[in-house]
Protein backbone atom coordinates (compact mmCIF):
# COMPACT_ATOMS: atom_id res chain seq x y z
CA UNK A 1 0.00 0.00 0.00
CA UNK A 2 1.13 3.33 -0.78
CA UNK A 3 3.38 3.48 -3.59
CA UNK A 4 2.88 6.08 -5.72
CA UNK A 5 2.66 3.78 -8.91
CA UNK A 6 -0.73 5.15 -10.95
CA UNK A 7 -2.02 4.02 -13.96
CA UNK A 8 -5.35 5.80 -15.27
CA UNK A 9 -7.37 4.98 -18.50
CA UNK A 10 -10.24 6.38 -19.47
CA UNK A 11 -12.24 3.65 -17.54
CA UNK A 12 -10.13 1.93 -15.25
CA UNK A 13 -7.33 2.84 -12.33
CA UNK A 14 -4.07 1.11 -11.71
CA UNK A 15 -2.85 1.81 -7.73
CA UNK A 16 -0.34 -0.46 -6.10
CA UNK A 17 -0.62 -2.71 -9.37
CA UNK A 18 -3.94 -3.32 -8.72
CA UNK A 19 -6.99 -2.63 -11.29
CA UNK A 20 -9.90 -0.67 -10.46
CA UNK A 21 -13.27 -0.01 -12.58
CA UNK A 22 -14.77 2.72 -13.01
CA UNK A 23 -18.88 2.23 -11.51
CA UNK A 24 -20.43 5.66 -11.12
CA UNK A 25 -19.49 9.26 -10.24
CA UNK A 26 -20.27 9.83 -6.53
CA UNK A 27 -19.99 13.21 -6.03
CA UNK A 28 -18.47 16.17 -5.99
CA UNK A 29 -16.63 17.57 -2.76
CA UNK A 30 -15.25 21.63 -2.65
CA UNK A 31 -11.53 19.85 -3.54
CA UNK A 32 -12.64 16.62 -4.64
CA UNK A 33 -14.15 14.76 -7.15
CA UNK A 34 -14.70 11.22 -5.64
CA UNK A 35 -15.91 7.99 -8.01
CA UNK A 36 -17.22 4.93 -7.00
CA UNK A 37 -15.00 1.94 -8.36
CA UNK A 38 -14.89 -1.81 -7.86
CA UNK A 39 -11.36 -3.86 -7.95
CA UNK A 40 -10.76 -6.07 -10.56
CA UNK A 41 -9.25 -8.39 -7.94
CA UNK A 42 -11.12 -8.42 -4.53
CA UNK A 43 -14.61 -7.96 -6.48
CA UNK A 44 -15.16 -4.87 -3.57
CA UNK A 45 -16.25 -1.33 -4.02
CA UNK A 46 -14.38 1.61 -3.01
CA UNK A 47 -14.89 5.48 -3.72
CA UNK A 48 -11.97 6.78 -5.38
CA UNK A 49 -11.32 10.42 -4.16
CA UNK A 50 -9.29 12.57 -6.82
CA UNK A 51 -7.81 15.77 -5.68
CA UNK A 52 -6.34 18.00 -8.24
CA UNK A 53 -3.35 19.89 -6.98
CA UNK A 54 -2.43 23.16 -8.41
CA UNK A 55 1.15 23.45 -6.40
CA UNK A 56 3.31 22.77 -4.05
CA UNK A 57 1.16 23.36 -1.04
CA UNK A 58 -1.76 21.52 -3.23
CA UNK A 59 0.17 18.31 -3.14
CA UNK A 60 1.54 18.54 0.52
CA UNK A 61 -2.05 18.81 1.88
CA UNK A 62 -3.21 15.84 0.24
CA UNK A 63 -0.40 14.09 1.36
CA UNK A 64 -1.10 15.40 4.91
CA UNK A 65 -4.90 13.61 4.32
CA UNK A 66 -3.29 10.72 3.46
CA UNK A 67 -0.67 10.45 6.37
CA UNK A 68 -3.95 11.23 8.69
CA UNK A 69 -6.00 8.59 7.16
CA UNK A 70 -2.63 5.94 7.85
CA UNK A 71 -2.33 7.24 11.61
CA UNK A 72 -5.51 5.71 12.32
CA UNK A 73 -7.19 2.26 12.61
CA UNK A 74 -10.22 2.35 14.05
CA UNK A 75 -14.09 1.26 13.53
CA UNK A 76 -15.45 4.98 13.21
CA UNK A 77 -12.47 6.42 10.77
CA UNK A 78 -12.13 5.86 7.23
CA UNK A 79 -9.46 3.80 6.54
CA UNK A 80 -7.37 4.36 3.59
CA UNK A 81 -6.71 1.40 1.21
CA UNK A 82 -3.96 2.76 -1.11
CA UNK A 83 -3.54 6.06 -2.69
CA UNK A 84 -0.99 7.73 -5.20
CA UNK A 85 -0.33 10.95 -7.18
CA UNK A 86 -1.00 11.25 -10.90
CA UNK A 87 1.24 13.87 -12.66
CA UNK A 88 -0.59 15.57 -15.24
CA UNK A 89 0.76 18.22 -17.33
CA UNK A 90 2.83 20.35 -14.49
CA UNK A 91 0.56 19.25 -12.51
CA UNK A 92 -0.46 16.81 -9.94
CA UNK A 93 -3.68 15.01 -8.98
CA UNK A 94 -4.13 12.50 -5.66
CA UNK A 95 -5.93 9.65 -5.93
CA UNK A 96 -7.18 8.50 -2.00
CA UNK A 97 -8.62 4.90 -2.50
CA UNK A 98 -11.41 4.53 0.37
CA UNK A 99 -13.63 1.39 1.40
CA UNK A 100 -17.06 2.47 0.04
CA UNK A 101 -19.70 3.11 2.72
CA UNK A 102 -22.66 2.45 1.06
CA UNK A 103 -25.35 4.34 3.11
CA UNK A 104 -23.71 7.38 2.34
CA UNK A 105 -23.23 10.49 4.05
CA UNK A 106 -25.51 11.28 7.55
CA UNK A 107 -25.92 14.03 5.30
CA UNK A 108 -27.63 12.18 3.08
CA UNK A 109 -30.00 9.99 5.23
CA UNK A 110 -31.06 13.17 6.97
CA UNK A 111 -32.02 14.80 4.16
CA UNK A 112 -34.04 11.59 3.03
CA UNK A 113 -35.76 11.98 6.41
CA UNK A 114 -36.66 15.48 5.89
CA UNK A 115 -38.25 14.96 2.85
CA UNK A 116 -40.55 12.08 4.47
CA UNK A 117 -41.26 14.73 7.08
CA UNK A 118 -40.01 12.40 8.75
CA UNK A 119 -37.64 12.42 12.16
CA UNK A 120 -35.03 10.62 13.37
CA UNK A 121 -35.64 8.36 16.91
CA UNK A 122 -33.76 9.66 20.36
CA UNK A 123 -32.02 6.16 20.31
CA UNK A 124 -30.75 6.64 16.78
CA UNK A 125 -29.38 9.66 17.41
CA UNK A 126 -27.68 8.72 20.63
CA UNK A 127 -25.69 5.65 18.68
CA UNK A 128 -24.77 8.00 15.70
CA UNK A 129 -23.37 10.28 18.28
CA UNK A 130 -21.54 8.14 20.45
CA UNK A 131 -19.96 6.84 17.36
CA UNK A 132 -18.94 9.93 15.79
CA UNK A 133 -17.47 10.98 19.66
CA UNK A 134 -15.93 7.06 19.77
CA UNK A 135 -13.42 8.48 16.32
CA UNK A 136 -13.01 12.04 17.56
CA UNK A 137 -11.79 10.40 21.26
CA UNK A 138 -9.38 8.95 18.90
CA UNK A 139 -8.12 11.59 17.11
CA UNK A 140 -8.18 14.09 19.89
CA UNK A 141 -6.23 11.10 22.33
CA UNK A 142 -3.23 11.59 19.37
CA UNK A 143 -3.48 15.15 19.50
CA UNK A 144 -5.10 15.88 16.69
CA UNK A 145 -8.33 18.09 15.75
CA UNK A 146 -10.41 16.84 12.99
CA UNK A 147 -11.72 20.97 12.04
CA UNK A 148 -14.38 19.91 9.51
CA UNK A 149 -16.89 17.93 11.17
CA UNK A 150 -20.31 18.44 9.47
CA UNK A 151 -23.25 15.85 8.63
CA UNK A 152 -21.42 15.33 5.22
CA UNK A 153 -18.13 14.47 6.76
CA UNK A 154 -19.80 11.53 8.26
CA UNK A 155 -19.95 8.38 6.69
CA UNK A 156 -23.06 5.60 8.24
CA UNK A 157 -22.24 2.05 7.42
CA UNK A 158 -25.66 -0.50 7.54
CA UNK A 159 -25.79 -0.49 11.55
CA UNK A 160 -25.61 3.08 11.70
CA UNK A 161 -22.06 2.71 12.77
CA UNK A 162 -20.66 6.41 11.98
CA UNK A 163 -17.44 6.37 10.05
CA UNK A 164 -15.59 9.77 10.07
CA UNK A 165 -14.08 11.01 6.79
CA UNK A 166 -12.14 14.01 4.82
CA UNK A 167 -9.48 14.33 7.20
CA UNK A 168 -7.50 16.70 4.98
CA UNK A 169 -8.21 19.61 7.35
CA UNK A 170 -6.75 18.06 10.65
CA UNK A 171 -3.86 19.14 12.15
CA UNK A 172 -2.48 19.24 15.72
CA UNK A 173 -5.06 19.88 18.33
CA UNK A 174 -2.76 22.72 20.27
CA UNK A 175 -2.30 25.26 17.93
CA UNK A 176 -0.99 28.22 20.21
CA UNK A 177 -1.53 31.68 18.83
CA UNK A 178 1.26 34.68 19.04
CA UNK A 179 0.23 37.73 17.68
CA UNK A 180 -1.99 39.36 15.01
CA UNK A 181 -0.24 38.22 12.63
CA UNK A 182 -0.43 34.18 13.58
CA UNK A 183 -4.25 34.89 14.29
CA UNK A 184 -4.87 36.61 10.74
CA UNK A 185 -3.27 33.39 9.39
CA UNK A 186 -5.40 30.98 11.60
CA UNK A 187 -8.25 32.77 10.48
CA UNK A 188 -7.67 32.93 7.11
CA UNK A 189 -7.06 29.39 6.92
CA UNK A 190 -10.36 28.54 8.76
CA UNK A 191 -12.22 30.41 6.65
CA UNK A 192 -11.15 27.83 3.79
CA UNK A 193 -10.99 24.89 5.76
CA UNK A 194 -13.51 24.52 8.33
CA UNK A 195 -17.14 25.12 7.01
CA UNK A 196 -18.62 28.50 7.67
CA UNK A 197 -21.91 26.70 9.15
CA UNK A 198 -19.54 24.25 11.28
CA UNK A 199 -17.13 26.49 12.51
CA UNK A 200 -16.42 27.35 15.71
CA UNK A 201 -16.95 30.40 17.36
CA UNK A 202 -12.82 31.11 18.21
CA UNK A 203 -12.42 30.85 14.77
CA UNK A 204 -14.56 33.37 12.96
CA UNK A 205 -11.93 35.81 15.13
CA UNK A 206 -9.25 34.82 16.24
CA UNK A 207 -7.47 36.35 19.27
CA UNK A 208 -4.02 37.71 19.07
CA UNK A 209 -2.97 35.75 22.00
CA UNK A 210 -4.70 32.46 22.54
CA UNK A 211 -4.75 28.60 22.55
CA UNK A 212 -7.26 27.15 20.06
CA UNK A 213 -7.51 23.24 20.93
CA UNK A 214 -9.54 20.09 19.64
CA UNK A 215 -12.90 21.93 20.96
CA UNK A 216 -13.24 23.48 17.61
CA UNK A 217 -14.66 20.09 17.66
CA UNK A 218 -16.96 19.81 19.99
CA UNK A 219 -18.70 22.88 18.42
CA UNK A 220 -19.31 21.48 15.48
CA UNK A 221 -20.34 18.12 16.95
CA UNK A 222 -23.15 20.21 18.75
CA UNK A 223 -24.28 21.70 15.40
CA UNK A 224 -24.03 17.45 13.85
CA UNK A 225 -25.95 17.05 17.07
CA UNK A 226 -28.21 19.89 16.25
CA UNK A 227 -28.27 18.60 12.78
CA UNK A 228 -30.06 14.96 13.67
CA UNK A 229 -32.57 16.42 16.09
CA UNK A 230 -33.95 18.98 13.78
CA UNK A 231 -32.75 18.06 10.22
CA UNK A 232 -30.76 21.15 9.55
CA UNK A 233 -27.98 22.72 11.02
CA UNK A 234 -28.28 25.42 12.97
CA UNK A 235 -26.90 28.06 11.24
CA UNK A 236 -27.91 27.09 7.94
CA UNK A 237 -30.81 29.12 8.26
CA UNK A 238 -27.83 32.27 9.10
CA UNK A 239 -25.95 31.65 5.88
CA UNK A 240 -28.52 30.97 3.35
CA UNK A 241 -30.03 34.18 4.19
CA UNK A 242 -26.77 35.77 4.20
CA UNK A 243 -26.72 37.08 7.40
CA UNK A 244 -23.43 36.93 9.53
CA UNK A 245 -22.92 33.05 11.19
CA UNK A 246 -20.16 34.90 13.14
CA UNK A 247 -22.40 37.38 14.59
CA UNK A 248 -24.81 34.33 15.51
CA UNK A 249 -22.57 32.04 16.91
CA UNK A 250 -21.84 34.04 19.89
CA UNK A 251 -25.58 33.92 21.02
CA UNK A 252 -26.37 30.67 22.71
CA UNK A 253 -28.30 28.48 20.52
CA UNK A 254 -32.30 28.57 20.71
CA UNK A 255 -33.83 24.86 20.46
CA UNK A 256 -36.69 24.95 18.84
CA UNK A 257 -39.79 24.45 21.00
CA UNK A 258 -42.51 22.18 21.70
CA UNK A 259 -38.77 19.38 20.99
CA UNK A 260 -39.87 15.89 20.59
CA UNK A 261 -36.59 14.64 22.19
CA UNK A 262 -35.90 14.01 25.85
CA UNK A 263 -35.11 17.23 28.41
CA UNK A 264 -31.41 15.22 28.93
CA UNK A 265 -30.54 15.17 25.23
CA UNK A 266 -31.77 18.89 24.87
CA UNK A 267 -29.41 19.69 27.82
CA UNK A 268 -26.39 17.90 26.09
CA UNK A 269 -26.78 20.10 23.07
CA UNK A 270 -26.87 22.76 25.30
CA UNK A 271 -23.61 22.11 27.44
CA UNK A 272 -22.00 21.44 24.10
CA UNK A 273 -22.39 24.43 22.09
CA UNK A 274 -21.07 27.18 24.64
CA UNK A 275 -19.41 30.34 22.94
CA UNK A 276 -16.70 29.86 25.21
CA UNK A 277 -14.09 27.36 24.35
CA UNK A 278 -13.01 27.02 27.69
CA UNK A 279 -16.80 26.17 29.18
CA UNK A 280 -17.13 23.88 26.39
CA UNK A 281 -16.64 20.27 27.33
CA UNK A 282 -14.10 17.41 26.11
CA UNK A 283 -15.05 14.30 24.27
CA UNK A 284 -14.89 12.22 26.98
CA UNK A 285 -17.29 14.59 29.21
CA UNK A 286 -19.81 14.18 25.95
CA UNK A 287 -19.51 10.17 26.07
CA UNK A 288 -19.86 9.98 29.79
CA UNK A 289 -23.41 11.67 28.68
CA UNK A 290 -24.70 9.61 26.06
CA UNK A 291 -23.87 6.89 28.06
CA UNK A 292 -26.38 8.14 30.94
CA UNK A 293 -29.01 8.67 28.40
CA UNK A 294 -28.07 5.53 26.89
CA UNK A 295 -29.43 4.08 29.98
CA UNK A 296 -31.85 6.65 30.75
CA UNK A 297 -30.03 7.39 33.62
CA UNK A 298 -29.02 11.37 33.34
CA UNK A 299 -27.10 12.74 36.47
CA UNK A 300 -29.11 14.12 39.11
CA UNK A 301 -26.45 17.15 38.91
CA UNK A 302 -25.39 18.27 35.47
CA UNK A 303 -23.49 21.39 37.39
CA UNK A 304 -21.68 18.92 39.63
CA UNK A 305 -20.42 16.64 36.03
CA UNK A 306 -19.30 19.21 34.19
CA UNK A 307 -18.22 23.05 36.02
CA UNK A 308 -19.97 25.34 33.04
CA UNK A 309 -23.51 23.46 33.83
CA UNK A 310 -26.33 23.20 31.61
CA UNK A 311 -27.44 26.34 29.56
CA UNK A 312 -30.52 25.52 28.36
CA UNK A 313 -32.37 28.26 26.34
N1 LIG B 1 -15.84 6.15 1.20
C1 LIG B 1 -16.94 6.75 0.76
N2 LIG B 1 -18.09 6.04 0.62
C2 LIG B 1 -19.21 6.63 0.16
N3 LIG B 1 -19.29 7.93 -0.20
C3 LIG B 1 -18.18 8.69 -0.10
C4 LIG B 1 -16.94 8.14 0.38
N4 LIG B 1 -16.02 9.10 0.36
C5 LIG B 1 -16.63 10.22 -0.09
N5 LIG B 1 -17.92 9.98 -0.36
C6 LIG B 1 -18.90 10.97 -0.86
O1 LIG B 1 -18.20 12.06 -1.47
C7 LIG B 1 -18.48 13.29 -0.78
C8 LIG B 1 -17.26 14.20 -0.82
O2 LIG B 1 -16.15 13.61 -0.17
P1 LIG B 1 -15.11 14.46 0.70
O3 LIG B 1 -15.85 15.17 1.80
O4 LIG B 1 -13.99 13.57 1.10
O5 LIG B 1 -14.61 15.53 -0.37
P2 LIG B 1 -14.16 17.04 -0.13
O6 LIG B 1 -13.73 17.57 -1.44
O7 LIG B 1 -13.17 17.09 0.98
O8 LIG B 1 -15.55 17.69 0.31
P3 LIG B 1 -15.88 18.99 1.14
O9 LIG B 1 -14.73 19.92 1.00
O10 LIG B 1 -17.15 19.48 0.52
O11 LIG B 1 -16.06 18.51 2.57
C9 LIG B 1 -18.95 12.87 0.62
O12 LIG B 1 -19.81 13.81 1.22
C10 LIG B 1 -19.68 11.55 0.32
O13 LIG B 1 -21.00 11.82 -0.13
Amino acid sequence: MGQTLCVCSRNAITIDNKRYYFIQKLDEGGFSYVDLVEGAQDGRFYALKRILCHDREGRQEAQTEVDMHRLFSHPNILSLAGHAFMERGGKSEACLLLPYVSMGSLWSVLEKLRDKNSSTPESRILHILQGICAGLKAIHDKGYAHRDLKPTNVLLEEDDRAVLMDLGSMNRSRIEVRGSREAMTIQDWAAQRCTISYRAPELFSVESHCIIDERTDIWSLGCVLYCMMFLEGPFDLVFQKGDSVALAVQNPVTIPQPCRYSQGLQTLLSSIMVSNPQERPDVDWVLEQIRHLQSAEPPADWAAVWPAGPNVV
